[in-house]
């Protein structure tokens, strides 16, 4: 029989991200988001305009859609080029001080490419997300790379799944998976050796070195395409400043995933919601809850 787990309570924490008076971007971190292939472009800027809103110092889109690799009007701050089909020597140069894959990435030669080279790339906090777990879900090249990189780097890396990509990993089904979410995420730490999200309803958090907790808040609003590549970008700009504000990327997971759900919540009781809640109106109510947890 499997125990209640843990409700997540970690807004404590994010006090450690207020900002002394001297610092600078270099404190708040470079964060570098990998995906966006044609046609799904879009997912890439919403991670990224997510990790800009909530303070990472540099954000970089490594964007394969070559039609969308370029300045956004809309948000000159995003540093968008066109992914590189060198990836190991674009991450070397580059010099993050974290790394997020996934989001619109697709299948193709040059994703595979850099999967291989951020899973290779050591020591940076990762975070994986939706194609990026559907190839790895589909290579065993791909799955023992990430379980070498925990072995070697314990804690530095997180998935984030919903059902879907849960059931891909897992070799099963979504309402498998949601029938059993307890099972389902300790089969996925068990399998990945990372910290894992597992996304929808009461999501749940759990990695080799922690128990599971699961958040409670949340809402169906939360149902619509982009909702987890914001959250995606969350991690990776919580965790860009936890290097120097002495967050790990378990702690920063935490918090982010908390964050996002909350900030749901928020505008749904604000009457943005649930109908037509939009990921982009919750970066802006991440934004706003993060200064007023400080
Ligand atoms: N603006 C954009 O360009 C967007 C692009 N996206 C990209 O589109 C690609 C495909 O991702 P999708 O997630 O849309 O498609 P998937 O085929 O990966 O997943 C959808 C399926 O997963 C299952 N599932 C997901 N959440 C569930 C839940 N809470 N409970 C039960 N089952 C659940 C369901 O079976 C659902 O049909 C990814 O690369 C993604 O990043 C999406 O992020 C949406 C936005
Ligand atoms: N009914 C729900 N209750 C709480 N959270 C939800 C619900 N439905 C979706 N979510 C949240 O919304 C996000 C959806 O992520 P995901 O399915 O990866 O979206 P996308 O791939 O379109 O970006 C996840 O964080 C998930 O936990």
């Amino acid at each position: 029989m499997t125990s209640t787990p843990m409700n997540l309570n970690c807004f404590d924490l994010a006090t450690r991200l207020k900002r002394g008076p001297a610092e600078h971007k270099g404190d708040a971190g470079k964060a570098i988001l990998i995906g966006g292939a044609p046609g799904m472009a879009g997912a890439l800027v919403l991670a990224g305009n997510a990790c800009l809103h909530l303070g990472a110092g540099w954000t970089i889109l490594e964007m394969f859609d070559p039609s969308s690799a370029h300045a956004d009007a809309n948000q000159p701050e995003l540093m968008i080029r066109l992914a590189s089909t060198q990836a190991h020597d674009a991450l070397i140069k580059q010099d993050p001080d974290v790394i997020a894959i996934g989001p619109g990435l697709g299948s193709s030669p040059i994703a595979i490419e850099w999967i291989k080279a951020v899973l290779s790339f050591p020591k940076v906090p990762l975070i994986i997300d939706a194609d990026a777990l559907n190839c790895i879900a589909d290579s065993e090249d791909l799955l023992n790379l990430l379980q070498h990189r925990n072995q070697q780097f314990p804690e530095m890396t997180v998935i984030t799944p919903h059902p879907g990509e849960a059931a891909r990993l897992l070799h099963s089904s979504s309402a498998k998976i949601q029938e059993d979410r307890q099972e389902a995420i300790h089969a996925l730490v068990n399998q990945t050796q990372s910290i894992v999200v597992l996304k929808g309803q009461h999501t749940l958090i759990a990695s080799p070195q922690h128990a599971v907790t699961q958040c409670m808040e949340g809402n169906p609003g939360m149902g619509t395409g982009g909702m987890g590549d914001i959250l995606t970008g969350a991690i990776t700009a919580i965790a860009a400043q936890g290097v120097c504000h002495q967050l790990n990327l378990w702690e920063a997971t935490g918090i982010a995933v908390q964050l996002h759900a909350t900030a749901a919540d928020s505008l749904v009781e604000k009457g943005v919601g649930p109908i037509g809640l939009t990921p982009s109106e919750t970066i802006m109510e991440m934004r706003s809850l993060l200064n007023k947890l400080l």
